[in-house]
Protein backbone atom coordinates (compact mmCIF):
# COMPACT_ATOMS: atom_id res chain seq x y z
CA UNK A 1 0.00 0.00 0.00
CA UNK A 2 1.47 3.37 -1.19
CA UNK A 3 -0.34 5.95 0.78
CA UNK A 4 1.00 4.02 4.25
CA UNK A 5 4.54 4.62 5.92
CA UNK A 6 4.91 1.47 7.09
CA UNK A 7 8.45 2.42 9.27
CA UNK A 8 5.60 4.88 11.27
CA UNK A 9 3.29 1.86 12.32
CA UNK A 10 5.44 0.39 15.10
CA UNK A 11 5.92 3.95 17.05
CA UNK A 12 1.61 4.45 16.32
CA UNK A 13 0.83 0.73 17.73
CA UNK A 14 2.77 1.34 21.05
CA UNK A 15 1.01 4.31 21.61
CA UNK A 16 -2.53 2.56 21.12
CA UNK A 17 -4.45 0.98 24.47
CA UNK A 18 -5.44 -1.78 22.79
CA UNK A 19 -2.14 -3.19 21.03
CA UNK A 20 -0.73 -5.99 23.12
CA UNK A 21 2.51 -6.29 21.91
CA UNK A 22 4.00 -2.62 23.85
CA UNK A 23 6.53 -4.59 25.56
CA UNK A 24 7.94 -7.24 22.83
CA UNK A 25 10.65 -5.31 20.12
CA UNK A 26 9.04 -4.91 16.84
CA UNK A 27 11.50 -6.35 13.71
CA UNK A 28 8.96 -5.07 10.90
CA UNK A 29 5.19 -4.75 10.32
CA UNK A 30 4.00 -5.93 6.99
CA UNK A 31 0.08 -4.90 5.12
CA UNK A 32 -1.71 -8.28 4.90
CA UNK A 33 -4.46 -6.56 2.95
CA UNK A 34 -6.08 -3.18 2.63
CA UNK A 35 -9.26 -1.66 1.25
CA UNK A 36 -9.64 1.84 0.23
CA UNK A 37 -13.40 2.27 2.24
CA UNK A 38 -15.72 5.49 0.93
CA UNK A 39 -19.12 5.44 3.07
CA UNK A 40 -21.20 7.37 4.81
CA UNK A 41 -19.07 10.26 4.03
CA UNK A 42 -15.78 9.18 4.86
CA UNK A 43 -12.84 7.77 3.03
CA UNK A 44 -10.16 5.86 4.80
CA UNK A 45 -7.76 2.72 4.52
CA UNK A 46 -8.84 -0.47 6.22
CA UNK A 47 -5.70 -2.35 6.06
CA UNK A 48 -4.73 -5.43 8.22
CA UNK A 49 -0.92 -5.14 9.18
CA UNK A 50 0.59 -8.31 10.61
CA UNK A 51 3.28 -7.58 13.42
CA UNK A 52 6.63 -9.12 13.55
CA UNK A 53 8.30 -9.59 16.75
CA UNK A 54 12.05 -9.92 17.12
CA UNK A 55 10.95 -12.89 18.93
CA UNK A 56 7.44 -14.81 19.50
CA UNK A 57 4.73 -15.47 17.32
CA UNK A 58 3.99 -12.54 14.62
CA UNK A 59 0.41 -10.58 15.63
CA UNK A 60 -2.35 -9.31 13.33
CA UNK A 61 -4.30 -6.13 13.97
CA UNK A 62 -7.10 -4.14 11.83
CA UNK A 63 -6.21 -0.31 11.28
CA UNK A 64 -8.78 1.80 10.19
CA UNK A 65 -6.44 4.86 9.00
CA UNK A 66 -6.03 7.91 7.38
CA UNK A 67 -3.04 8.28 6.54
CA UNK A 68 -1.23 11.88 7.49
CA UNK A 69 1.94 13.80 7.81
CA UNK A 70 3.22 12.47 11.02
CA UNK A 71 2.18 8.91 9.51
CA UNK A 72 -1.08 7.91 10.34
CA UNK A 73 -4.59 8.50 12.45
CA UNK A 74 -6.88 6.06 13.91
CA UNK A 75 -10.51 6.81 11.73
CA UNK A 76 -12.40 5.48 14.20
CA UNK A 77 -11.63 8.61 16.22
CA UNK A 78 -14.56 9.83 13.48
CA UNK A 79 -18.36 9.49 13.80
CA UNK A 80 -18.64 9.67 10.22
CA UNK A 81 -16.14 6.82 9.72
CA UNK A 82 -17.94 4.53 12.38
CA UNK A 83 -20.81 5.14 10.82
CA UNK A 84 -19.44 4.64 7.66
CA UNK A 85 -18.68 1.35 8.37
CA UNK A 86 -21.41 0.49 10.51
CA UNK A 87 -23.35 1.38 7.23
CA UNK A 88 -21.67 -1.11 5.24
CA UNK A 89 -23.06 -4.26 7.73
CA UNK A 90 -26.42 -2.92 7.22
CA UNK A 91 -26.44 -2.64 3.87
CA UNK A 92 -24.84 -5.94 2.75
CA UNK A 93 -22.36 -3.34 1.29
CA UNK A 94 -19.11 -4.44 -0.16
CA UNK A 95 -15.46 -3.01 -1.02
CA UNK A 96 -12.83 -4.86 -3.11
CA UNK A 97 -9.51 -5.14 -1.19
CA UNK A 98 -6.08 -5.83 -3.00
CA UNK A 99 -6.76 -9.51 -2.61
CA UNK A 100 -10.19 -9.87 -1.85
CA UNK A 101 -13.05 -7.47 -0.34
CA UNK A 102 -14.35 -6.69 2.56
CA UNK A 103 -17.94 -7.91 3.29
CA UNK A 104 -21.00 -6.79 5.30
CA UNK A 105 -23.29 -9.14 6.56
CA UNK A 106 -26.41 -7.97 7.73
CA UNK A 107 -29.22 -10.58 9.39
CA UNK A 108 -31.29 -8.32 12.01
CA UNK A 109 -34.16 -8.11 9.14
CA UNK A 110 -36.14 -5.25 8.94
CA UNK A 111 -37.26 -5.10 12.66
CA UNK A 112 -33.48 -4.57 13.21
CA UNK A 113 -33.22 -1.53 11.38
CA UNK A 114 -36.34 0.44 13.03
CA UNK A 115 -36.31 3.44 14.62
CA UNK A 116 -32.71 3.63 13.79
CA UNK A 117 -31.92 6.89 11.71
CA UNK A 118 -29.84 7.13 8.73
CA UNK A 119 -27.11 8.66 10.57
CA UNK A 120 -27.13 7.54 13.91
CA UNK A 121 -25.81 9.40 17.20
CA UNK A 122 -22.36 7.70 17.95
CA UNK A 123 -21.49 7.37 21.82
CA UNK A 124 -18.37 5.75 22.68
CA UNK A 125 -18.27 3.53 25.87
CA UNK A 126 -15.90 4.34 28.47
CA UNK A 127 -14.52 0.99 28.99
CA UNK A 128 -11.00 -0.43 28.99
CA UNK A 129 -11.35 -3.08 26.10
CA UNK A 130 -9.05 -4.78 23.80
CA UNK A 131 -11.62 -3.50 21.13
CA UNK A 132 -13.59 -0.39 20.15
CA UNK A 133 -17.34 -0.11 20.88
CA UNK A 134 -19.61 2.08 20.22
CA UNK A 135 -23.09 2.76 20.71
CA UNK A 136 -25.49 3.60 17.24
CA UNK A 137 -28.55 5.69 18.34
CA UNK A 138 -28.64 3.43 21.63
CA UNK A 139 -30.25 0.67 19.28
CA UNK A 140 -27.01 -1.01 18.28
CA UNK A 141 -23.54 -1.86 20.06
CA UNK A 142 -20.63 -1.87 17.21
CA UNK A 143 -17.70 -3.46 18.35
CA UNK A 144 -14.41 -3.39 16.31
CA UNK A 145 -12.13 -6.02 16.73
CA UNK A 146 -8.22 -4.93 16.76
CA UNK A 147 -6.64 -7.91 17.28
CA UNK A 148 -7.46 -10.16 14.38
CA UNK A 149 -6.95 -14.17 14.57
CA UNK A 150 -7.34 -16.48 11.29
CA UNK A 151 -10.38 -18.73 11.76
CA UNK A 152 -13.76 -18.83 11.58
CA UNK A 153 -14.59 -16.02 14.74
CA UNK A 154 -16.68 -18.06 17.41
CA UNK A 155 -18.54 -14.72 18.54
CA UNK A 156 -19.88 -14.25 15.00
CA UNK A 157 -21.17 -17.96 14.75
CA UNK A 158 -22.48 -18.65 18.26
CA UNK A 159 -24.50 -14.77 17.99
CA UNK A 160 -25.67 -16.02 14.26
CA UNK A 161 -26.58 -19.93 15.20
CA UNK A 162 -28.41 -18.37 18.73
CA UNK A 163 -30.24 -15.89 16.36
CA UNK A 164 -31.03 -17.76 13.69
CA UNK A 165 -31.69 -20.82 14.19
CA UNK A 166 -32.65 -21.28 17.91
CA UNK A 167 -34.93 -19.60 19.86
CA UNK A 168 -32.98 -18.50 23.08
CA UNK A 169 -33.69 -14.94 23.43
CA UNK A 170 -31.97 -14.49 26.51
CA UNK A 171 -29.27 -12.62 25.00
CA UNK A 172 -28.04 -9.53 22.88
CA UNK A 173 -29.05 -10.62 19.53
CA UNK A 174 -26.32 -10.46 16.49
CA UNK A 175 -27.84 -8.26 14.08
CA UNK A 176 -24.34 -7.80 11.37
CA UNK A 177 -21.19 -8.30 10.91
CA UNK A 178 -18.43 -7.00 8.93
CA UNK A 179 -15.78 -9.80 7.38
CA UNK A 180 -12.71 -9.50 5.40
CA UNK A 181 -12.62 -12.09 2.57
CA UNK A 182 -9.59 -13.71 1.03
CA UNK A 183 -5.91 -15.00 1.92
CA UNK A 184 -5.89 -12.70 5.40
CA UNK A 185 -9.86 -13.20 5.82
CA UNK A 186 -11.15 -12.66 9.17
CA UNK A 187 -14.20 -11.06 10.79
CA UNK A 188 -13.37 -7.53 11.40
CA UNK A 189 -16.82 -6.13 13.76
CA UNK A 190 -19.67 -7.34 15.00
CA UNK A 191 -22.88 -5.83 15.71
CA UNK A 192 -25.38 -6.33 18.21
CA UNK A 193 -28.79 -5.16 19.47
CA UNK A 194 -27.71 -2.89 22.17
CA UNK A 195 -29.31 -3.33 26.06
CA UNK A 196 -30.23 -0.33 27.30
CA UNK A 197 -29.98 0.63 31.30
CA UNK A 198 -28.48 -2.88 31.51
CA UNK A 199 -25.96 -3.19 34.78
CA UNK A 200 -22.88 -5.83 33.78
CA UNK A 201 -23.74 -8.99 36.01
CA UNK A 202 -19.88 -8.23 38.32
CA UNK A 203 -21.29 -4.84 39.30
CA UNK A 204 -24.88 -6.08 40.33
CA UNK A 205 -23.67 -9.16 42.53
CA UNK A 206 -20.75 -6.80 44.23
CA UNK A 207 -23.34 -4.52 45.09
CA UNK A 208 -25.86 -7.39 46.59
CA UNK A 209 -23.15 -8.88 48.05
CA UNK A 210 -22.32 -5.32 49.87
CA UNK A 211 -25.52 -5.09 50.55
CA UNK A 212 -26.81 -8.24 52.50
CA UNK A 213 -24.92 -9.61 54.96
CA UNK A 214 -26.89 -12.94 54.37
CA UNK A 215 -27.88 -14.14 50.83
CA UNK A 216 -31.74 -12.87 50.81
CA UNK A 217 -34.65 -14.78 48.79
CA UNK A 218 -34.70 -12.30 46.78
CA UNK A 219 -31.20 -12.62 45.68
CA UNK A 220 -31.23 -16.57 45.85
CA UNK A 221 -34.24 -16.33 43.26
CA UNK A 222 -32.07 -14.20 40.86
CA UNK A 223 -28.89 -16.75 41.29
CA UNK A 224 -31.87 -19.02 40.47
CA UNK A 225 -32.60 -17.43 37.23
CA UNK A 226 -29.40 -17.45 36.37
CA UNK A 227 -28.69 -20.67 36.68
CA UNK A 228 -31.56 -21.37 34.76
CA UNK A 229 -30.74 -19.40 32.33
CA UNK A 230 -27.48 -21.04 31.21
CA UNK A 231 -29.28 -24.44 31.40
CA UNK A 232 -31.28 -22.83 28.39
CA UNK A 233 -28.99 -21.80 26.70
CA UNK A 234 -27.04 -24.90 26.83
CA UNK A 235 -30.29 -26.80 25.73
CA UNK A 236 -30.45 -24.36 22.98
CA UNK A 237 -26.81 -25.22 21.59
CA UNK A 238 -27.93 -28.95 21.86
CA UNK A 239 -30.65 -28.39 19.88
CA UNK A 240 -28.65 -28.03 17.01
CA UNK A 241 -28.85 -30.71 13.58
CA UNK A 242 -26.90 -31.69 11.29
CA UNK A 243 -27.36 -28.87 9.53
CA UNK A 244 -25.02 -27.05 11.65
CA UNK A 245 -22.15 -29.59 12.36
CA UNK A 246 -19.81 -26.90 14.08
CA UNK A 247 -22.43 -26.96 16.78
CA UNK A 248 -24.51 -30.62 16.53
CA UNK A 249 -23.34 -32.66 19.94
CA UNK A 250 -21.13 -35.71 20.18
CA UNK A 251 -21.11 -38.47 22.43
CA UNK A 252 -18.78 -37.71 25.44
CA UNK A 253 -16.23 -40.44 25.52
CA UNK A 254 -13.80 -42.24 27.79
CA UNK A 255 -10.99 -40.56 25.82
CA UNK A 256 -12.31 -37.03 26.53
CA UNK A 257 -12.31 -37.73 29.95
CA UNK A 258 -8.69 -38.69 30.14
CA UNK A 259 -7.65 -36.29 27.20
CA UNK A 260 -9.07 -33.21 30.06
CA UNK A 261 -7.96 -34.96 32.88
CA UNK A 262 -4.39 -35.26 31.50
CA UNK A 263 -4.62 -31.56 30.34
CA UNK A 264 -5.25 -30.56 34.17
CA UNK A 265 -2.73 -32.63 35.15
CA UNK A 266 -0.54 -30.62 33.00
CA UNK A 267 -1.92 -27.43 33.92
CA UNK A 268 -1.44 -28.12 37.21
CA UNK A 269 2.17 -28.90 37.26
CA UNK A 270 2.91 -25.90 35.03
CA UNK A 271 0.86 -23.54 37.17
CA UNK A 272 2.31 -24.65 40.24
CA UNK A 273 5.55 -24.40 39.50
CA UNK A 274 5.23 -20.19 39.06
CA UNK A 275 2.50 -19.98 42.15
CA UNK A 276 4.78 -21.58 44.65
CA UNK A 277 7.04 -19.13 44.75
CA UNK A 278 4.55 -16.57 45.76
CA UNK A 279 2.89 -19.53 48.05
CA UNK A 280 4.81 -21.98 49.23
CA UNK A 281 2.05 -23.49 50.98
CA UNK A 282 0.38 -24.80 47.60
CA UNK A 283 3.16 -27.51 47.29
CA UNK A 284 1.63 -29.02 50.17
CA UNK A 285 -1.60 -29.28 48.15
CA UNK A 286 0.02 -30.65 45.06
CA UNK A 287 -0.82 -34.29 45.55
CA UNK A 288 -4.95 -33.47 46.66
CA UNK A 289 -5.24 -31.33 43.79
CA UNK A 290 -3.57 -34.34 41.10
CA UNK A 291 -5.61 -36.63 42.62
CA UNK A 292 -8.86 -33.99 41.81
CA UNK A 293 -7.80 -33.75 38.08
CA UNK A 294 -7.05 -37.36 38.22
CA UNK A 295 -10.95 -38.40 39.22
CA UNK A 296 -12.09 -37.43 36.35
CA UNK A 297 -10.36 -39.76 33.61
CA UNK A 298 -12.18 -42.14 36.28
CA UNK A 299 -15.77 -41.19 35.74
CA UNK A 300 -18.04 -43.35 33.63
CA UNK A 301 -18.23 -41.64 30.85
CA UNK A 302 -22.09 -40.47 29.97
CA UNK A 303 -23.39 -37.61 28.29
CA UNK A 304 -21.89 -35.55 25.17
CA UNK A 305 -19.91 -32.92 24.45
CA UNK A 306 -21.48 -29.54 23.18
CA UNK A 307 -20.92 -25.81 22.49
CA UNK A 308 -20.59 -23.82 25.23
CA UNK A 309 -19.91 -20.48 26.28
CA UNK A 310 -16.17 -21.12 27.14
CA UNK A 311 -15.39 -17.93 29.32
CA UNK A 312 -18.68 -17.83 31.39
CA UNK A 313 -18.34 -15.53 34.65
CA UNK A 314 -20.14 -12.55 35.72
CA UNK A 315 -19.00 -9.73 33.61
CA UNK A 316 -20.55 -11.85 30.70
CA UNK A 317 -23.45 -11.36 31.62
CA UNK A 318 -26.27 -8.40 31.88
CA UNK A 319 -28.91 -7.46 34.31
CA UNK A 320 -31.48 -5.82 32.33
CA UNK A 321 -35.61 -5.51 33.38
CA UNK A 322 -35.09 -8.26 35.95
CA UNK A 323 -33.47 -10.15 33.63
CA UNK A 324 -30.54 -12.01 33.06
CA UNK A 325 -28.68 -11.86 29.52
CA UNK A 326 -25.76 -13.91 28.63
CA UNK A 327 -23.51 -12.52 25.85
CA UNK A 328 -19.65 -12.36 24.89
CA UNK A 329 -19.23 -15.50 23.42
CA UNK A 330 -15.25 -14.92 22.09
CA UNK A 331 -14.78 -17.67 24.65
CA UNK A 332 -11.38 -17.45 26.63
CA UNK A 333 -9.13 -14.56 25.02
CA UNK A 334 -5.87 -16.84 25.33
CA UNK A 335 -6.68 -20.05 23.31
CA UNK A 336 -6.62 -19.97 19.82
CA UNK A 337 -10.35 -19.76 17.33
CA UNK A 338 -10.07 -23.51 17.04
CA UNK A 339 -9.62 -24.32 20.86
CA UNK A 340 -12.38 -22.17 21.76
CA UNK A 341 -14.87 -23.76 19.39
CA UNK A 342 -14.34 -27.16 20.31
CA UNK A 343 -17.26 -29.34 22.14
CA UNK A 344 -16.82 -29.97 25.60
CA UNK A 345 -19.07 -30.76 29.09
CA UNK A 346 -21.36 -28.05 29.53
CA UNK A 347 -20.44 -28.36 32.92
CA UNK A 348 -17.27 -25.86 32.13
CA UNK A 349 -19.75 -23.08 31.92
CA UNK A 350 -21.02 -23.73 34.98
CA UNK A 351 -17.78 -24.25 36.64
CA UNK A 352 -16.53 -20.87 35.21
CA UNK A 353 -19.55 -19.17 36.92
CA UNK A 354 -19.15 -20.74 40.32
CA UNK A 355 -15.19 -19.37 40.25
CA UNK A 356 -17.09 -15.91 39.62
CA UNK A 357 -19.31 -16.10 42.74
CA UNK A 358 -16.14 -17.10 44.94
CA UNK A 359 -13.66 -13.61 43.10
CA UNK A 360 -16.75 -11.41 43.92
CA UNK A 361 -17.00 -12.63 47.58
CA UNK A 362 -13.31 -12.31 47.71
CA UNK A 363 -13.37 -8.61 46.26
CA UNK A 364 -15.83 -7.63 48.47
CA UNK A 365 -14.10 -9.04 51.51
CA UNK A 366 -10.57 -7.27 50.49
CA UNK A 367 -12.47 -3.99 50.78
CA UNK A 368 -12.57 -4.91 54.16
CA UNK A 369 -15.59 -6.19 54.69
CA UNK A 370 -16.29 -9.60 56.46
CA UNK A 371 -16.82 -12.57 54.30
CA UNK A 372 -19.83 -14.39 54.96
CA UNK A 373 -19.77 -17.55 54.01
CA UNK A 374 -22.74 -16.87 51.65
CA UNK A 375 -20.75 -18.11 48.73
CA UNK A 376 -22.54 -21.95 48.93
CA UNK A 377 -25.75 -20.50 49.18
CA UNK A 378 -25.20 -19.11 45.86
CA UNK A 379 -23.92 -22.05 43.96
CA UNK A 380 -26.21 -24.37 45.58
CA UNK A 381 -29.24 -21.61 44.39
CA UNK A 382 -27.32 -21.25 40.60
CA UNK A 383 -26.98 -24.86 40.09
CA UNK A 384 -30.15 -25.85 41.58
CA UNK A 385 -31.62 -23.37 38.68
CA UNK A 386 -29.31 -25.24 36.13
CA UNK A 387 -30.65 -28.30 37.02
CA UNK A 388 -34.21 -27.75 36.79
CA UNK A 389 -34.25 -26.80 33.25
CA UNK A 390 -31.94 -29.22 31.86
CA UNK A 391 -33.09 -32.00 34.00
CA UNK A 392 -32.80 -35.51 31.39
CA UNK A 393 -30.66 -33.24 29.28
CA UNK A 394 -28.73 -35.78 26.86
CA UNK A 395 -25.88 -33.64 27.86
CA UNK A 396 -25.59 -33.78 31.15
CA UNK A 397 -23.81 -36.94 32.85
CA UNK A 398 -25.67 -40.02 33.90
CA UNK A 399 -25.38 -39.93 37.53
CA UNK A 400 -25.27 -37.23 40.51
CA UNK A 401 -21.80 -38.18 40.98
CA UNK A 402 -20.37 -37.59 38.00
CA UNK A 403 -21.76 -34.41 38.19
CA UNK A 404 -20.28 -33.39 41.13
CA UNK A 405 -16.88 -35.01 40.22
CA UNK A 406 -16.96 -33.13 36.80
CA UNK A 407 -17.83 -30.10 38.21
CA UNK A 408 -15.03 -29.39 41.08
CA UNK A 409 -11.96 -30.98 38.10
CA UNK A 410 -13.73 -28.11 35.93
CA UNK A 411 -13.39 -25.69 38.65
CA UNK A 412 -10.08 -26.43 39.63
CA UNK A 413 -9.00 -26.31 35.35
CA UNK A 414 -10.46 -23.29 35.56
CA UNK A 415 -8.69 -22.03 38.85
CA UNK A 416 -5.48 -22.44 37.29
CA UNK A 417 -6.22 -20.61 34.20
CA UNK A 418 -7.38 -17.78 36.93
CA UNK A 419 -4.20 -17.81 38.37
CA UNK A 420 -1.74 -17.99 35.05
CA UNK A 421 -4.33 -14.73 33.74
CA UNK A 422 -3.96 -12.70 36.91
CA UNK A 423 -0.16 -13.59 37.32
CA UNK A 424 -0.14 -11.99 33.18
CA UNK A 425 -2.73 -9.42 33.84
CA UNK A 426 -3.42 -8.37 37.46
CA UNK A 427 -0.37 -9.25 39.72
CA UNK A 428 -2.83 -7.82 42.94
CA UNK A 429 -5.63 -10.52 42.16
CA UNK A 430 -4.16 -13.47 42.00
CA UNK A 431 -4.40 -14.42 45.38
CA UNK A 432 -7.94 -14.82 44.74
CA UNK A 433 -7.72 -17.83 42.93
CA UNK A 434 -4.30 -19.27 45.34
CA UNK A 435 -6.99 -19.02 47.85
CA UNK A 436 -9.16 -20.58 46.65
CA UNK A 437 -6.81 -23.22 45.49
CA UNK A 438 -5.67 -23.74 49.38
CA UNK A 439 -9.08 -23.80 50.63
CA UNK A 440 -10.08 -26.90 47.86
CA UNK A 441 -10.92 -29.80 49.96
CA UNK A 442 -8.94 -33.19 49.66
CA UNK A 443 -10.17 -35.81 47.08
CA UNK A 444 -12.95 -37.54 48.37
N1 LIG B 1 -25.56 -5.57 23.87
C1 LIG B 1 -25.15 -4.82 24.89
N2 LIG B 1 -26.00 -3.98 25.51
C2 LIG B 1 -25.57 -3.20 26.54
N3 LIG B 1 -24.31 -3.16 26.98
C3 LIG B 1 -23.42 -3.98 26.40
C4 LIG B 1 -23.78 -4.86 25.33
N4 LIG B 1 -22.69 -5.53 24.93
C5 LIG B 1 -21.68 -5.11 25.71
N5 LIG B 1 -22.09 -4.18 26.59
C6 LIG B 1 -21.26 -3.47 27.58
O1 LIG B 1 -20.00 -3.22 26.97
C7 LIG B 1 -18.93 -3.81 27.71
C8 LIG B 1 -17.87 -4.41 26.76
O2 LIG B 1 -18.44 -5.39 25.90
P1 LIG B 1 -17.72 -6.75 25.52
O3 LIG B 1 -18.52 -7.44 24.47
O4 LIG B 1 -17.42 -7.50 26.78
O5 LIG B 1 -16.39 -6.23 24.85
P2 LIG B 1 -14.93 -6.89 24.98
O6 LIG B 1 -15.08 -8.29 24.47
O7 LIG B 1 -14.08 -6.03 24.12
O8 LIG B 1 -14.57 -6.83 26.46
C9 LIG B 1 -19.61 -4.89 28.57
O9 LIG B 1 -18.95 -5.11 29.78
C10 LIG B 1 -21.01 -4.35 28.78
O10 LIG B 1 -21.05 -3.55 29.95
O1 LIG C 1 -13.86 -10.80 30.05
P1 LIG C 1 -12.75 -11.51 29.33
O2 LIG C 1 -13.24 -12.38 28.21
O3 LIG C 1 -11.62 -10.62 28.89
O4 LIG C 1 -12.18 -12.57 30.43
C1 LIG C 1 -10.89 -12.48 31.00
O5 LIG C 1 -10.87 -11.45 31.99
C2 LIG C 1 -11.69 -11.67 33.16
C3 LIG C 1 -11.43 -10.51 34.11
O6 LIG C 1 -12.06 -9.37 33.63
C4 LIG C 1 -11.28 -12.98 33.84
O7 LIG C 1 -12.23 -13.22 34.90
C5 LIG C 1 -11.73 -13.38 36.21
O8 LIG C 1 -12.00 -12.17 36.95
C6 LIG C 1 -13.41 -11.87 37.07
C7 LIG C 1 -13.50 -10.61 37.94
O9 LIG C 1 -12.88 -9.52 37.29
C8 LIG C 1 -14.15 -13.03 37.76
O10 LIG C 1 -15.54 -12.72 37.82
C9 LIG C 1 -13.94 -14.31 36.97
O11 LIG C 1 -14.54 -15.40 37.64
C10 LIG C 1 -12.45 -14.57 36.85
O12 LIG C 1 -12.24 -15.74 36.03
C11 LIG C 1 -11.42 -14.13 32.84
O13 LIG C 1 -11.01 -15.34 33.50
C12 LIG C 1 -10.52 -13.83 31.64
O14 LIG C 1 -10.69 -14.85 30.66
Amino acid sequence: MTTLDLTKLPEYLKHQRWFSGKAWPIKHVTVMDHAAVESGGCSFSLAVVEVIYELGSPERYLLPVHPSTEGVRDALESDECLRGLFDLIRTGGQVASASGRVQGEWIGGQDGLLALPASPEVRRLQVEQSNTSVVLGEQVILKIIRKLEAGVNPEHEVGRFLATKTSFRATPTLLGALHLEGAAGATLAVAHRFVPDATDGWKYTLDRLRQERAVGPRFQSEMRDLGSRLGELHLAFASATDEDPAFTPEPLLQEDLQRWSASIVGELGVTLADASRQNPELENRREDLIEHAKRLAQVPPSGQKIRIHGDLHLGQVLRANNQWLIFDFEGEPARSFTARREKYSALRDVAGMIRSFDYAEATVALEGGTPHERISTIRDAFVEGYRQVTRGAPFLPADDDSFDVMLRAFELEKLLYEVRYEMQNRPDWVRIPLQALLRMEASK
